[in-house]
């Protein structure tokens, strides 16, 4: 399809003049409304201002510029219906082939602060959708363009013997359709959160692009791919900059969130080596190298095939260590030039980079289920020390404290009933996803053998019985920190001040399913 008549009304005036003016090489007349029309001018571009096809003006603030049927009936007319055509004749309608259009930039008008409700109101577009919907619907005769990037590949074709391909123009419109359906979902959570907060709108609607097909999901008979959100600021994992290695597998994206989770509670240089989402091993020390190794010693045997987080830039020190065993990816905001040629040398490695984000209390977590989604707040609380008491006869000394927040800030991220057993900034045991409490603290009792003897212990949640307190006596714990709140919590603070055990409470439980 050769287009004989193009309409760009855009905001977004990326790219337009080279576009624009390739568009005239190609002969085709170029109708604008009155800003990307002045632009286009400027730039010695002719164009027909929408005005005078419309024999209107643009009134209302621009509210109405383009909505006419001179130019819908352009743009939708069935070419090869003659009753369409007989129509566009009557009426005196000429036809619009291409249809180059942006809309005003709501979500950056609403992600200013303390944006006005009528500011966000003039933004939102509607002669523009209008326009998109109209040639998209028609793509077996009209193109549409939304997007910028697609202005180049436009030319090309353009430029070939038959014009714009019908598949392109099918591509096109399903490209259309997905920038109106963001925009009005954009649209109605703004809305819903004038009313609800903005926490749990009424309806949700989810704007991600596809940034990469998988190789497979969770198993190899599983097909995946990884999203990100399309708007929002461009943080988090699906903003990493991979520097090295194989493209990423579905587990692997799913075990750096949790290492990126885990690293960014610290200030201090810290590190972690996850195995399927859990922590085996985390640290925190003066240097990062110090940190690894922490992480590292702190469970040798699982750290191989793990997935390290740091949260400072990778030195030299920490890279020869990381390089001594095998490891599936490392996370950090950065590396230096003598760590990165020392990892890049191994293949099998994924070198990943990002900033450490602190945590923001607005994400939100979403969770499948059959025939539904769960949506919550993400688990960013912090420790609140007001909250904090201590139950038992003995308080913590400040080691105990420093240790008993650092395994708190760990355990929070280990899959429930989960314990974690820590000293010197360093984890020493750790129980995961186990049915029981007191099984999940045998478990990590169980690794840190002899170490536990002056350790402190973290739980996620309450201790339902005094079993897991008499469990940490036996292995030489010496403080806890937990939730607290079970019915039976003066059985567990008797049992631990029967062995002069300090317990702290939290009033926060950290569940993680
Ligand atoms: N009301 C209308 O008839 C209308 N027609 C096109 N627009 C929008 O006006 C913008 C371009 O305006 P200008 O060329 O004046 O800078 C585009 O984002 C386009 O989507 C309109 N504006 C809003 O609804």
């Amino acid at each position: 399809m050769k287009p004989q008549t193009a309409l760009i009304s855009v905001s977004d005036k990326t790219g337009l003049i080279e576009f624009a003016k390739g568009l005239q090489e190609q002969g085709i007349r170029i109708i604008s409304t009155g800003g990307t029309m002045k632009t286009l001018r400027e730039a010695g571009i002719s164009v027909t201002y929408v005005s005078d096809v419309t024999g209107f003006p643009e009134i209302m603030d621009g509210r109405v510029k383009t909505l006419n049927p001179l130019i819908h009936g352009g743009i939708l007319a069935l070419r090869d219906n003659p009753d369409h055509v007989q129509a566009m004749q009557e009426h005196g309608i000429q036809p619009i082939d291409l249809a180059v259009v942006n809309l005003y930039p709501f979500a950056a008008t609403i992600a200013k602060p303390g944006v006005s409700q009528e500011e966000a109101v003039e933004n939102i577009d509607i002669g523009g959708p209008a326009m998109i919907r109209a040639a998209a619907k028609n793509f077996r005769h009209v193109a549409v363009v939304v997007n910028p990037a697609r202005y180049p590949m436009i030319l090309r074709e353009l430029s070939a013997q038959e014009g714009i391909s019908p598949e392109t123009r099918r591509e096109l419109a399903r490209e259309a359709f997905s920038h109106t359906a963001t925009y009005d979902g954009c649209i109605a959570g703004y809305l819903s959160g004038q009313t609800n907060a903005g926490m749990l709108p009424a309806d949700l609607h989810l704007a991600y692009e596809k940034i990469q097909d998988l190789r497979y999901g969770e198993n190899p008979h599983q097909q995946a791919a990884f999203y990100r959100a399309k708007s929002g600021v461009a943080a988090g994992v699906a903003n990493a900059k991979q520097l090295h290695g194989r493209e990423l597998s579905y587990n692997n994206i799913v075990d750096i969130e949790a290492a990126y989770s885990i690293v960014a509670e610290f200030q201090q240089p810290a590190a972690v080596i996850i195995k399927h989402t859990n922590p085996c091993g985390a640290g925190c020390g003066k240097t990062i190298s110090a940190a690894y190794h922490k992480a590292y010693q702190a469970d040798p045997v699982s750290a191989f095939g793990g997935i390290v987080g740091l949260n400072q830039t990778v030195d030299l020190a920490t890279a020869e260590e990381i390089s001594t065993i095998f490891v599936e990816a490392v996370i950090a905001p950065g590396y230096t030039s003598e760590a990165l040629t020392l990892l890049q040398q191994k293949q099998n490695i994924r070198l990943l980079e990002l900033p450490v984000k602190e945590a923001d209390s607005r994400e939100m977590a979403i969770k499948p289920v059959s025939g539904g989604i769960l949506l919550q707040q993400a688990d960013q609380v912090d420790l609140i020390s007001e909250q904090l008491q201590t139950v038992t006869k003995r308080q913590p000394t400040p080691a105990e404290w420093d240790q008993l927040l650092f395994a708190w800030r760990i355990v929070k991220h280990v899959k429930s009933n989960a314990i974690v057993l820590a000293g010197n900034d360093q984890t020493l045991g750790v129980g995961a996803g186990q049915m029981n409490r007191v099984g999940a603290a045998e478990i990590a009792l169980k690794q840190a053998g002899k170490l536990a003897a002056g350790a402190v212990m973290a739980s996620d949640a309450f201790f339902p019985f005094r079993d897991t307190v008499d469990a940490a006596a036996k292995g030489g714990i010496t403080a806890i920190i937990q939730p607290g709140g079970s019915v039976r919590d003066a059985e567990s603070i008797e049992a631990a001040d029967a062995k002069g055990i300090a317990m702290v409470f939290t009033g926060i439980r950290h569940f993680k399913h």
